[in-house]
């Protein structure tokens, strides 16, 4: 069964031109390398020993939700590597947020989704229902926060995404959870305030367009767009950078390198300046990089290299599955089980 949906998958993807979300001109890369070198490894403490020990919980943990206790004993050495060395990831910029809907500069305010914004988490979810998620990250902003909760309500996995909380020995003696079944059957999500708006200093609560009008439209998509020049007293997107791809790099990829299938719901600029690391923009390219709201785009971490795929147009997109036989598995037993 689960090759009948991989070999679909191929033929769907062969005739399928995918759907990018970055709406600028330019040519992307479509395959964005990320080399893991000997140094990427000894940098992340991760030993060639420790490195091998982590693949080999990855693989066996990657086991337990993409195969039935039948069809494990079927699960090909092959598959069991090749699982073991590939995960998803998904970006997604949070919903319309009520700040969003005035046109205000919004940056590290703390505003919730607007109604638009929470269908909008709403068709997110509906989009990635089919794909593995095993860990979440998100800003420490609450439009981040709830446009993650709400995606997963639609996730075919029914798996409950729980907030991590570790800010004290106290809150996380308080929240621990009790009883494997109950862990095995959720997803951590861990909030971080490197992946918050850039901020947008002098200018939070302004309105967009008056302030074009006052300070002049160039310089203010200048302040919103440019990788350098930072808006008054606040931080430019590489500012931005400068957190937001470190945390990507120290937290993030090394779950990734794990096996482990990661969301990271977040802020139109701290995901510019992740897609820009991802796929080697330069500073130049940048500029015209905008991410809508809600929309989900998808990578695949394979062999240590990110590969674009575009934005995942529905659950059953077999064009989205053709990608990894991980993936192929992992549907096939969602649909074997909710048939
Ligand atoms: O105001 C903000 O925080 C950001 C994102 O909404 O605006 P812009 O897209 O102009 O960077």
């Amino acid at each position: 069964m689960a090759a009948g949906v991989y070999n679909q998958a191929i033929g769907a993807f062969q005739s399928h031109s995918l759907v990018n979300n970055f709406n600028h001109q330019q040519k992307f890369n479509n395959i964005g390398r990320l080399v893991v070198t000997k140094d990427f490894i000894s940098s992340n403490c991760l030993s060639r020993k420790n490195f091998s020990v982590i693949q080999c919980i990855a693989s066996q943990t990657s086991e337990v939700d993409t195969a039935s206790s039948s069809s494990r004993s079927k699960t090909s050495a092959r598959d069991t590597h090749t699982k073991s060395n590939e995960a998803a990831l998904i970006l997604v910029r949070h919903g319309e947020s009520l700040w969003n809907e005035k046109n205000l500069f919004t940056g590290c305010v703390d505003v919730p989704l607007s109604k638009k914004g929470i269908d909008e988490a709403i068709e997110a979810g509906k989009r990635i229902s089919s794909i593995p998620v095993d860990l979440i990250f998100t800003s420490a902003l609450i439009r981040a926060q709830m446009t993650a909760m709400l995606a997963m309500t639609q996730h075919r996995r029914r798996k409950v995404p729980i907030i991590v909380h570790n800010e004290s020995e106290q809150a996380r003696e308080w929240s621990q959870i009790f009883g494997e079944d109950t862990r095995k059957h959720s997803i951590p999500v861990i909030t971080a305030w490197q992946l918050n708006e850039r901020m947008y200093g002098g200018l939070q609560g302004l309105n967009k367009l008056q302030t074009a009008e006052r300070y002049g439209k160039e310089k203010v998509h200048e302040w919103r767009r440019s990788y350098s020049i930072p808006p008054p007293n606040g931080e430019s997107l590489e500012m931005c950078a400068e957190r937001a791809v470190a945390y990507f790099r120290d937290q993030i990829e090394p779950q990734l390198l794990s096996g482990k299938n990661i969301m990271i719901s977040a802020h139109g600029n701290s995901l510019r300046s992740i897609i820009m690391y991802l796929d080697k923009l330069t500073s130049q390219e940048v500029i015209s990089l905008e991410l809508s709201t809600g929309i989900p785009m998808l990578y695949i971490f394979k062999e240590g290299r990110f590969i674009r795929r575009g934005s995942p147009i529905g659950p059953t997109e077999a064009g989205v599955y053709a990608y990894t036989r991980r993936l192929a598995l992992y549907r096939q037993r969602l649909d074997d089980v909710l048939q």
